[in-house]
């Protein structure tokens, strides 16, 4: 069996970036950046006053000092005037300063008579003046790749970059597989239950900026599985969910085999998620994730996310663990990298009694899974362990 590391190499080496295509900026968040952007103006394009007051010299600045009012100048509304020894411009924030003119007195710091001003005795001394190029000028780059975050959109915004090159959206096949399951919503024979991991694969996959292409369930038969598989093919990747342990009922690797995978490996020193397969079939990655529903849904953070990023481009990398100090003590772990199940509070991190791997329930209360290496030894409570953040 090979180790999580190692299997998430031999994913890496399954999957390429996938091409750009460009979208209008208001598609472009959550999306990630392909290459780099450059800004096609500078920020702000002259130098700015950043307060509402007066524009005026600021050799001329001295306590109770009285200036003349020639103009004024709002954002949008430049003033184009002279201006002369002894005289201000009344100024807006976000008005270019008038030429000639390098300091704003707050209009707070002055009083005012008509068109004559005087300025008050303690000033604070800033220009309040944002300089032309101050945020960035044309030419600087957004660097690539990147996810867009609200804030990247508002920069590419000023920017003046209106459409986006981003990587396309991988699309990612999820065939459940079983005769035991039905659809949520439909009624199960009772020997029957609900395919659930498939749905919280696809949500994962999309919140990871995938399209989720959810194939009909597959039966446990040859013929289903070819259907299915059938259906799959333009994906990018194709995640199965079941029939990947070593059952009589247990063909996905079989029907894969028949239909060309190669196979990159099987089996995988983890818990849960032991049964894990991967390979290529025809143009697309295959993941072959085992069927208990949290086995399925720790696979999917621990390989399928990984291998989604690295589609879009995003640096392939595994999921980035945190540290904490634990709030209950840990016995030692076996042979297999151990994710488990657990709650982070203010005093630490604790575990769940019950760590099987059918448990959704469990799985839905945790928001971390501590990552035990193999032969960990037990742990204290206080003692500081890496962790996955749900
Ligand atoms: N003799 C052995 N038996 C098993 C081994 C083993 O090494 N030797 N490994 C166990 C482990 S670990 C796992 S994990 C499972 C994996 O089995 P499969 O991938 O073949 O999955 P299934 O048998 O199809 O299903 C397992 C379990 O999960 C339920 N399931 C499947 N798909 C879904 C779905 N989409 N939504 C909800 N629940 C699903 C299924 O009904 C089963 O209860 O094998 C062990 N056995
Ligand atoms: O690997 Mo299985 O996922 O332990 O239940």
């Amino acid at each position: 069996m090979i180790s999580v590391a190692e299997a998430l190499e031999h994913l890496f080496a399954l999957v390429r970036p996938l091409e750009t295509e460009t979208v209008p900026l208001r598609e472009a968040a959550g999306r990630v950046l392909a290459r780099d952007v450059a800004a096609t103006r500078t920020q702000p394009p002259f130098d700015a006053s950043s307060m509402d007051g007066y524009a005026l010299r600021s050799a001329e600045v001295e306590p109770d000092a009285m200036f003349k009012l020639v103009g004024e100048a709002a954002a949008g509304h430049a003033f184009h005037g002279t201006v002369g020894p002894g005289q201000c411009v009344r100024i807006f924030t976000g008005a270019p300063v008038p030429a000639g003119l390098d300091h704003v007195v707050i209009q707070e710091d002055v009083t005012r008579r008509g068109d004559l001003i005087t300025l008050n005795g303690d000033m604070d001394g800033k220009d309040n003046i944002r300089p032309a190029g101050g945020d960035f000028s044309a030419g600087d780059v957004m660097d690539a790749p990147r996810r867009l975050s609200p804030t990247d959109i508002a920069l590419l915004a000023a920017m003046n970059v209106p459409e986006v090159p981003v990587t396309r959206r991988p699309v990612v096949a999820v065939m459940a597989t079983g005769d035991e399951l039905v659809m949520p919503g439909e009624t199960p024979g009772p020997d029957q239950i609900i395919a659930s991991n498939s749905f919280g694969l696809a949500a994962m996959l999309e919140a990871e900026g995938a399209e989720a292409r959810m194939i009909p369930i597959a039966r446990d038969t040859t013929a289903s599985l070819t259907t299915a598989f059938g259906l799959a093919a333009g994906a990018d990747l194709i995640v199965t969910i079941g029939g990947a342990s070593v059952g009589d009922h247990d063909l996905v690797a079989p029907v894969a085999d028949t239909l060309g995978m190669q196979q990159s490996f099987y089996k995988v020193a983890m818990r849960p998620g032991k049964p894990l397969m991967a390979g290529r079939l025809r143009d697309a990655a295959m993941i072959g994730l085992p069927g208990n529903p949290v086995s399925a849904m720790v696979c999917g953070k621990i390989f399928v996310t990984p291998v989604v990023r690295a589609l879009l481009g995003l640096r392939a990398e595994p999921a980035r663990t945190l540290q904490a100090q634990l709030a209950a003590p840990l016995t030692p772990n076996g042979p297999r990298e151990h994710y488990m199940r657990a709650v982070l509070a203010e005093d630490g991190l604790r575990a769940f009694d019950n760590q099987d791997s059918s448990l959704l329930g469990i799985l839905s209360r945790a928001n971390a899974l501590i990552v035990r290496p193999p032969h960990d030894a037990g742990r204290e409570t206080g003692e500081t362990v890496s962790y996955l953040p749900l």
